[in-house]
């Protein structure tokens, strides 16, 4: 194809001619440096010329780390540089205009009309959104409407053509079909030569604040949420940036598994956080370790007492913030004793400072009220004598004060209230011994913020959170008073790891407010139908659409024993050049994963085990827990169900199943 042909050499000459101006912008900063350290003794003393020069050298150092950005986009795109095209006929015009679209812009200069347009760019949503015949779309101008002649579709790798056809309908099944045919990548792929309607409808949407997207397992609620990140940084460069993104992801192996996109598509990578992780560290003053969300899971699977599991849920629920609020109503009595002080000739006395913590200051949380009573004191004092008191008088003063507070200590003040509830009470043991168990994690979290105040992560811009339903009303109560920033919310209740399904979008408007809105996402791509079918078996779910794609069928095996089992898994498993990429071994608990990682590292080395440590995940078999698998995805699967089955080990094997791409196996002994 003569197109491109073209493309790639213009690309190539655009590479070169990148490589000499990153060279001479570099010889231009060393030269920059010498000229600084040669002169700066010399330069005016008021710091205007240091100060100039300063910039000057960041610019430069921001310009240069620009061009080497887009030369790795170029590059990339020297590999496929579009894959798709999109004859569009304006209305009123006789010619149509000829769009490809690509991963990025590519113009020969800068400011000409683009040869390749972003896949983000307005015009192509023609590309994602219309068939054959009368389409439009959004421009910064207005809407521009016309009728699209052609739309083409293209493979392209190496810079050779692999296919190219003219497609007159939308970026239809068996294309979809052929990038699933093919054995998985290891980690999660970019999506956007075949991105669908509907997903693309949430990708561009930039009119609601808070999107909450329920979808089926396998619908590409990820990966449609890691394209819209994309999309939102390419239209909002000016305030939006990459570091201003946050994912709460539930672990580090996920986060591995899909960092390579937002690279991919030519943006920088965004930050990723475990809500765990962050409630650890916020708690950190008051107990040096806690369970995590995996400690939970295992006593539900273990089967937990019907009292436990009912005190767990209460702790996580509405129910639990009422409760915070009247105690918090009662216990100010019980925290502070406040008395009248003397200080230097000036006298506060008991009615003073009753008057002052609980009426001129009751709207500051209340262990952080004494520092403004303090405060105010202070300025009242240097105001009547005209002085300024000394940092140590201003010490023993605050020494003083604070001295009334029975206790500023989170985890009495956090037993306090478990008695109050007649919970059991934590162990009243030192700060070393201390440890809380999951269910105390966000309780105890949410009483320090109305203790002490919320620090407001100000600094985030845009919130995507994975797996909704892992979060409970507290935790998503807690996620509202730290970020009031535009949200993504993604995740699917038939995934609880409870034996309840969390339907979070009943709450949500709640807590978030009514600036929300909620899409389905229902067709679901990545198992075939024989897997899709099976798994929905497990939990009871209504019909969803699946891409007609279909494999072996779902095999259900029992063995006589662990050898067994094991021989028979080495022997089919299809990893290999042949074969498949990934394959996994998925079990109900951490102590079977081990136990089975273990038995096969005795038969082959070729084998893989992540727990909730490790951050990697890998081409290969791998050995992990269904909680560890929760979206990610495996050629191959092999789930070891257990003999006796509960509500929570029917979800657990849901997750499992839907894991697979291609062959799924269930095994029990
Ligand atoms: N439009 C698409 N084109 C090609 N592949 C797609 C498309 N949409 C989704 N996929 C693929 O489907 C699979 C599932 O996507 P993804 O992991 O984003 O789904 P999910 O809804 O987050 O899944 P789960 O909740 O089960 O973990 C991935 O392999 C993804 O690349």
């Amino acid at each position: 194809m003569k197109f491109l042909e073209e493309i790639v050499r213009k690309l190539k000459r655009k590479i070169v001619q990148m490589d000499q101006e990153i060279l001479a912008g570099q010889k231009d900063i060393e030269s920059m440096h010498e000229y600084y350290w040669e002169n700066y003794t010399e330069m005016d003393q008021y710091g205007y010329e240091d100060y100039d020069n300063q910039q000057a050298l960041l610019q430069r150092i921001n310009a240069n780390q620009d061009t080497l950005r887009l030369r790795s986009r170029y590059k990339k795109m020297l590999d496929s540089p579009f894959f798709g095209r999109v004859d569009f006929r304006y209305d009123g015009d006789d010619e149509p205009e000829i769009f490809y679209i690509g991963i990025g812009n590519f113009a020969e200069e800068a400011g000409r009309i683009p040869l390749i347009y972003d896949w983000r760019a307005p015009v192509s949503a023609l590309f994602y959104d219309f068939d054959k015949g009368e389409a439009s779309y959004e421009a910064p101008a207005g809407r521009m409407c016309g009728e699209i002649e052609a739309k083409w579709q293209y493979k392209i790798r190496r810079g050779k053509m692999v296919y190219g056809f003219e497609s007159d309908v939308k970026i239809d099944d068996e294309i979809l079909k052929q990038e699933f045919g093919s054995n998985s990548d290891i980690q999660l792929k970019n999506i956007v030569r075949t991105i669908q309607k509907e997903q693309n409808a949430i990708i561009r949407n930039t009119k609601d604040k808070i999107l909450v997207i329920q979808g089926a397992a396998g619908s590409g609620k990820t990966s449609v949420a890691l394209h819209r990140i994309a999309y939102l940084l390419y239209h909002d460069r000016k305030n939006l940036k990459s570091s201003g993104v946050l994912v709460l992801s539930p672990n580090s192996v996920f986060s591995d598994y899909i960092s390579h996109i937002l690279p991919e598509l030519g943006e920088e990578n965004i930050r990723e956080m475990s809500l765990d992780l962050f409630a650890y560290r916020e708690l950190k003053s008051a107990v040096p370790d806690c369970e995590d969300r995996y400690h939970q899971i295992e006593k539900n699977i273990a089967g937990i007492k019907e009292d436990d599991l009912s005190r767990y849920r209460f702790k996580q629920s509405k129910e639990l913030i009422g409760a915070v609020e009247g105690f918090m109503a009662q216990m100010e009595e019980w925290l502070v004793n406040l008395k009248g002080i003397y200080f230097r000739g000036m006298e506060k006395t008991e009615e003073e400072m009753i008057r002052l913590f609980y009426f001129k200051f009751q709207d500051v949380p209340v262990l952080a009220r004494m520092d403004a009573v303090i405060e105010y004191v202070v300025d009242e004092y240097e105001t009547r004598y005209s002085m300024t008191l000394s940092e140590e008088d201003v010490e023993k003063l605050r020494t003083r004060f604070q001295a009334m507070y029975t206790t500023t200590d989170l985890y009495r003040i956090y037993n306090w209230f478990l008695e109050e509830q007649h919970f059991p009470k934590l162990p009243e043991v030192p700060y070393d011994r201390r440890y809380l168990e999951y269910e105390d994690v966000f309780p105890m979290l949410y009483l320090k913020y109305r203790l002490l105040g919320v620090g407001r992560q100000d600094q985030i811009q845009h919130l995507v959170v994975d797996e909704m339903q892992d979060y409970s009303y507290l935790q998503y109560t807690i996620l509202g008073l730290l970020f009031q920033c535009p949200m993504t919310i993604l995740g699917d209740r038939s995934q609880t790891m409870e034996e309840k399904q969390n339907d979070v979008t009943r709450f949500l408007p709640q807590i978030l407010g009514k600036q929300l809105r909620k899409i389905e996402m229902n067709k679901s791509y990545r198992n075939t139908v024989e897997i899709a079918e099976y798994a929905r078996t497990l939990v009871g779910m209504d019909d969803a659409e699946l891409l007609n794609r279909h494999g072996k069928a779902v095999a259900e095996r029992e063995y006589g024993s662990k050898e067994e089992m094991i021989s028979h898994i080495l022997e089919h498993v299809k990893i290999g050049p042949e074969g498949y990429e990934t394959a996994a071994v998925l079990t109900m608990t951490e102590a079977e994963a081990r136990e089975w990682y273990e038995m096969i590292r005795k038969k082959t080395d070729q084998v893989h085990y992540i727990d909730r440590d490790s951050s990697r995940f890998g081409r290969g078999l791998t050995v992990t827990t269904f909680y560890m698998a929760k979206g990610l995805e495996f050629d191959q699967v092999f789930t070891v169900a257990h003999k006796e089955e509960t509500k929570m080990t029917r979800q657990a094997e849901y997750i499992c199943a839907t894991r697979a791409l291609h062959e799924l196996e269930v095994c029990r002994i």
